[in-house]
């Protein structure tokens, strides 16, 4: 007998995470430490999925659908949405790809979310790509990334990294003791960026045993 969980695993992975094997990397980093602009460049190389979290949430709220005002209000404030609305975006948009290696941008963003992606999905990240950035210079791309978002205002800036700082660190330190965290220094050019991120996706480690070491943080610690 499975549980209830398993049953509304099955349910809404259907075919997808039950037959095929699923690679997942997260992509994690605080706001405007060049996610998105690094995750375009992988899905290029390597064949990757790009699913970012909070492009999902902000189509929800296109959409129309009723979770829209709750997702808005949240994003507004920089707080985290509730992983039961992340986690179906996720899983839809999984299941419609037809793919089976994924690059999830901007989440687990905190240990709830986390945990209920792994128990719902079963899936295991890779590794995690990490990108190390200060504050300073988050601060500094975000006022000027010009994509008209309603919450790239220094007020809701300053939210976005305090909850980072106190929920979405502690989710890279988890899996930092399990040695599964690639931190990249992500305050040097877009290119220079791209290679460093290049080599952990080409390294032969990660298509085997994993033979890196716990990181030692520096830049945002
Ligand atoms: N390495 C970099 N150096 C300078 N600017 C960058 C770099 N990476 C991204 N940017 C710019 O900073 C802004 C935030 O990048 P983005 O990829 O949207 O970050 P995130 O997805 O982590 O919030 C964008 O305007 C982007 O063009
Ligand atoms: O899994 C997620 C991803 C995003 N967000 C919300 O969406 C906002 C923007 O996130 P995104 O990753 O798009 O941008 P970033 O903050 O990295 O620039 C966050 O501040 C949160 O309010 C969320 O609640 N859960």
């Amino acid at each position: 007998m499975g549980t209830a969980v398993d049953a509304a695993n099955k349910e809404t992975n259907g075919s997808l995470l039950d037959e095929k094997k699923v690679t997942v990397v997260f992509v994690l980093g605080g706001p405007g430490s060049g996610k998105g602009t690094q995750c375009a460049n992988i899905v290029q190389h390597f064949g990757f999925t790009h699913l970012s979290a909070g492009d999902l949430l902000r189509a929800e709220i296109k959409s129309g659908s009723e979770n829209g005002t709750m997702i808005q209000n949240m994003i507004n404030e920089g707080k985290i949405v509730p992983s039961e609305v992340t986690i179906k975006l996720l899983q839809r948009a999984m299941r419609e790809s037809g793919n089976n290696k994924f690059l999830i941008d901007g989440f687990p963003r905190n240990e709830e979310n986390r945990a209920a992606f792994e128990a719902v999905t079963k899936i295991e990240p890779e590794f995690v790509l990490f990108f190390d950035c200060s504050e300073e210079e988050m601060e500094r791309r975000l006022l000027s990334r010009n994509q008209g978002r309603e919450d790239d205002n220094i007020e809701t800036i300053r939210k976005r990294f305090k909850v980072f700082l106190e929920s979405s660190l502690p989710v890279v330190e988890y899996y930092n003791v399990k040695g599964k965290v690639r931190k990249i220094d992500a305050a040097k050019p877009i290119e220079e960026v791209f290679e460093a991120v290049k080599a952990i996706f080409t390294s032969k480690d990660e298509k085997g045993k994993t033979k890196h070491s716990r990181v030692h943080w520096c830049g945002i610690l």
